[in-house]
């Protein structure tokens, strides 16, 4: 099977690392296409993937199709791969914000099988978590092998179209609030005197060791903040410090903005 990839761009390139380290797919049975020559020309010399010289040629050589452009870019996209793009093709759009109807309505048809993906960057060590949703035209075999091949990639997740917003917030986008806690916690360290990549290396395995105990699922994450919260200790009172300066509020606008950010997409 033959997978293409339209947009080399952070999203596509996490993905192909995630199915080259699991072998899901060899380096040959890749194409991509992008805007940018040098940069997929090399990156294909890197790689061992094979760069095609058209959008279209992407479509007509794969089996599967990967829509991994920016979401202005995907109207004009899929003007150049209409004509190429029969029932037969696998379409897959990761684009935050657009939905398969508006994805249907750019083909002009309803019936190119088109699934719809909300993956994160963490695809990239297989420690992702993938939303899906698709149209009619899939059937029930192509979902099942399409699923499992981002299975391997991490968590997938079948969620309504409706939830797609959120989904965005709480997986697509919050690598990187995740990112910017963990900068905050190590520049705090800093600030006490340890170098930044110690500070660095204990917030993120203490992000980490924290994520495995809210998934192995034994108890609520506010039942855990209470077992770290020693009476009259010192994790109170930095837990009500940062409550003080808003720290729940920060994190619950930020979701509302992603969210109204995604919607405003539509
Ligand atoms: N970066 C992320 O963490 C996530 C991104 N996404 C979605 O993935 C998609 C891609 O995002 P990124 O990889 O971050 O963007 P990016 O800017 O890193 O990559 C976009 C790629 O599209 C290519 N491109 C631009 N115009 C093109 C055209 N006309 N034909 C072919 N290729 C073209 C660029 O050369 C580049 O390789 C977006 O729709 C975004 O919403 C979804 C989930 C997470
Ligand atoms: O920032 C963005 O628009 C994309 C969608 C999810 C993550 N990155």
């Amino acid at each position: 099977m033959k997978i293409g990839f339209i947009g080399v761009g952070n999203m596509a390139k996490s993905i192909i690392t995630g199915w080259l380290t699991k072998k899901v797919f060899e380096p040959g049975d890749i194409l991509v296409h992008s805007a940018h020559r040098n940069n997929y020309e090399e990156y294909a010399q890197k790689t061992g993937v094979i760069a095609c010289t058209s959008n279209a040629a992407v479509v007509e050589k794969a089996d599967i199709v990967l829509l991994a452009v920016k979401p202005f870019v995907l109207a004009s996209v899929i003007d150049e791969i209409r004509d190429v793009t029969t029932g037969k093709k696998l379409i897959i759009s990761m684009a935050s914000g657009v939905s398969l109807e508006e994805i249907a309505t750019q083909f002009k048809s309803k019936k190119i099988p088109t699934i719809r993906i909300m993956p994160n960057v963490n695809v990239e060590i297989n420690e992702g978590m993938t939303a899906f949703v698709r149209n009619d035209a899939v059937s029930d075999i192509i979902y099942g092998q399409t699923k499992s091949l981002f299975d391997s990639l991490g968590r997938t997740l079948e969620i309504p179209e409706k939830d797609f917003s959120i989904f965005v917030a709480l997986a697509g986008s919050s690598p990187a609030y995740i990112y910017y806690f963990i900068d905050a916690m190590a520049r705090s360290g800093v600030k006490y005197g340890l170098t930044k990549k110690q500070a660095t290396e204990i917030s993120a395995q203490a992000v980490l060791g924290s994520a495995q105990k809210v998934l192995a699922g034994t108890k609520s994450p506010m039942d855990m903040v209470d077992d770290v919260c020693s009476p009259g200790g010192t994790t109170i009172a930095g837990l009500l410090a940062m409550e003080e300066a808003g720290f729940m509020t920060a994190v619950v606008k930020g979701i509302d903005a992603t969210v109204l950010k995604d919607q405003a997409t539509h």
